[in-house]
C-alpha cells in the first residue's frame, strides 16, 4: 500500500510502436495501491481536476520541471543478475568458451549466500537507477540464492521474473544439477518460495528457465515444459545465438529440423515463452515462433560484444512477432536499458548497411517501444505497465535533462552569471542558446547522450524506490 498521490507536468510514453505522444500539462492521480485511478490532458486548472477528483485533493503533487518528464519504466526481458560481477569482461571470448571461461565459475560462487546477498542487492539498485522497473532475471542453478533474488526485489521494490537455472548437462562438475528430477524439484522450491511470499504475484512470477538446449536433457525439458504447463508459468531461455553453439545444438539433437524445434518438440514455445538472442533464424523458424506466439528478447550489447551476430529486428517486427529488449548482463556490459535501445538503434543501422535496405534502420521511437510497452507485452505485462493509462501500475521514471538555462531579451541569463559558463554543460544537454529544441529531439538526446544521472526517480506499483534529488 503507498498513499495516494497526484503527478503533474509532462509525460511521454509511446502511442505505437512508431509514435511517442507528449502530454503536456497533464495530471495523473495514483490510488493506494498503486494504480493510475485518473488521466487529465491539457490542464490549465489542477485545482479544479482535484475537486472532480476529490479524494486526491489534499495528495501530495510532484511536478516536473523543466526539462523533465515522466516516462514509463523500462522492461529488460532478459538479464544474469548472477552474472552482474562479470560485465565488462570477456576479452575475446564467443559464446561457448565464455561461459566456460567467466560465466560458470563466476555463477556458481552464489553458492555462499554473502556473495549473493552483496551482488542481487547491487544489481537491483543498479538496474532500478537506470529506471529499469521489471526486469526478467536468470539467477544460479542454487535454491538459497534464487529465493534470496525474490526476496529482495521484494524488499527493495522491484517487479521482477526470477528463474532458477536449470542444466543437467554439459556443465563443469562443480556448477550442474545432478539429475532432471533433482533440477525440477529444485526449481519447484524456488517456485514455492515465491508463492510464499508474493501470493498474488503482486510484484514477483516465477519463470521456468531451461538455461539453453545443450545444458538440458530431453527428460528435464520435458518436465519444465509440463510444470509450466500445470503451473501456468512462462518460460525463458536462449535461441539461436552463436553459430558454434548452432553446430552444438544440431549435434546434440539430431532428430530436429531446427534449434527452434528443440524447443517446439518438448513444449517449450508457448505464448509466454521469451527467447533470447534469436539471431541466426530461418524463415521458417520465425514463423513457428510467430504461430506460437513466443517472445523474443532483442540484446544487441550482448550480440555485439560476444560476437555472437546481427538480429533482424525488423524482420521480426514486420511479421508481427512480439519484441522486447534485454541488457543481458554479463554478455551485454550495461546493465541499462536505455543503452540496450541505443545499441539496437547502432545495430539496426549496421543491418540495414549489409542488407542494403535502409528499412531495417529502427528509429529512436521504435526503441523506446521496444524498451516500454514491447517488453511488457513480451511478459503477458501488456495490460500492467508500459504507459500512462487508467488502471495500469505507477511503474515510472522521472527523466531529468539538462536544459540550458533560458537567455532573457538581452542576451543574458535571467539570473545573471556568464551563458559561456554553460556551453559546456555535460551529458544532455539540449536546447541551444535561443532556441528551444522540440521534445523529438530532446528524446533523441536522452536516447543516445543520457545515462542514470537522467534519472531522477522511480517508483514501482506507485512506491518510491529512487530518488535522486
Ligand atoms: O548470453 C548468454 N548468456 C548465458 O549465460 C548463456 N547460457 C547459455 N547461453 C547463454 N547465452
Ligand atoms: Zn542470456
Amino acid at each position: 500500500m503507498s498513499k495516494l498521490a497526484v503527478y503533474f507536468g509532462t509525460f511521454i510514453h509511446s502511442r505505437s510502436l512508431t509514435e511517442l505522444k507528449v502530454l503536456e500539462n497533464a495530471a495523473v492521480g495514483v490510488d493506494k495501491n498503486g494504480i493510475i485511478a485518473f488521466v487529465e490532458e491539457k490542464v490549465d486548472d489542477l485545482k479544479a481536476v482535484l475537486n472532480k477528483h476529490k479524494e486526491f485533493t489534499s495528495a501530495p503533487i510532484t511536478r516536473t520541471k523543466r526539462g523533465q518528464f515522466f516516462f514509463p519504466g523500462f522492461i529488460d526481458t532478459h538479464i544474469h543478475a548472477s552474472q552482474y560481477p562479470n560485465t565488462g569482461i570477456f576479452g575475446k571470448s564467443t559464446l561457448l568458451d565464455w561461459l566456460n571461461t567467466y560465466t560458470f565459475p563466476t555463477e556458481s560462487s552464489f553458492k555462499n549466500l554473502k556473495t549473493a546477498r552483496a551482488i542481487y542487492s547491487q544489481v537491483i539498485k543498479r538496474t532500478l537507477s537506470h529506471g529499469t522497473t521489471t526486469a526478467t532475471y536468470y539467477a544460479t542453478i542454487h535454491v538459497p540464492a534464487t529465493n534470496l533474488l525474490s526476496t529482495l526485489c521484494q524488499t527493495i521494490g522491484q517487479r521482477a521474473f526470477i528463474g532458477r537455472v536449470c542444466m543437467d548437462c554439459l556443465g563443469p562438475e562443480y556448477y550442474i544439477d545432478e539429475s532432471a528430477e533433482s533440477s525440477l524439484a529444485a526449481t519447484e522450491e524456488t517456485i514455492a518460495h515465491i508463492e510464499k511470499i508474493d501470493p498474488t504475484n503482486e510484484l514477483l512470477t516465477p519463470i521456468i528457465t531451461p538455461r539453453f538446449a545443450p545444458s538440458c536433457s530431453r527428460p528435464l525439458l520435458h518436465s519444465l515444459a509440463k510444470l509450466s504447463a500445470d503451473k501456468n508459468l512462462p518460460i525463458q531461455t536462449h535461441l539461436s545465438e552463436n553459430t558454434s553453439e548452432l553446430e552444438l545444438v544440431a549435434s546434440l539433437f539430431p532428430e530436429e529440423e531446427s534449434y527452434t524445434h528443440v524447443y517446439h518438440s518438448h513444449k517449450l514455445l508457448t505464448p509466454r515463452t521469451v527467447l533470447a538472442h534469436a539471431i541466426h533464424l530461418s524463415d521458417k523458424e520465425i514463423d513457428l515462433i510467430k504461430q506460437q506466439q513466443s517472445k523474443i528478447s532483442h540484446c544487441p550489447n550482448s550480440n555485439t560484444n560476444l560476437t555472437s551476430g546481427f538480429c533482424k529486428v525488423r524482420k521480426l517486427l514486420d511479421k508481427k512477432v512480439d519484441v522486447g529488449l534485454g541488457t543481458d548482463v554479463s554478455g551485454g556490459y550495461s546493465p541499462s536499458i536505455l543503452d540496450a535501445v541505443r545499441q539496437a538503434l547502432g545495430v539496426s543501422r549496421s543491418v540495414a548497411f549489409l542488407e542494403k535496405s535502409p528499412d531495417h534502420a529502427l528509429s529512436v521511437e521504435e526503441g523506446l517501444y521496444l524498451a516500454t510497452r514491447g517488453g511488457a507485452k513480451c511478459l503477458g505485462l501488456e495490460d500492467k505497465v508500459g504507459g500512462f493509462e487508467v488502471g495500469k501500475s505507477w511503474d515510472v521514471q522521472l527523466v531529468g535533462l539538462n536544459l540550458v538555462p533560458e537567455l532573457d531579451e538581452d542576451g543574458n541569463l535571467e539570473d545573471g552569471g556568464d551563458p559561456a559558463e554553460f556551453a559546456g554543460t555535460p551529458e544532455c544537454t539540449v536546447d541551444v542558446f535561443g532556441q528551444t529544441a522540440d521534445w523529438a529531439d530532446r528524446i533523441a538526446k536522452w536516447v543516445y547522450t543520457g545515462d542514470d544521472r537522467c534519472t531522477r526517480q522511480v517508483w514501482v506499483g506507485g512506491r518510491s524506490v529512487v530518488n535522486k534529488d
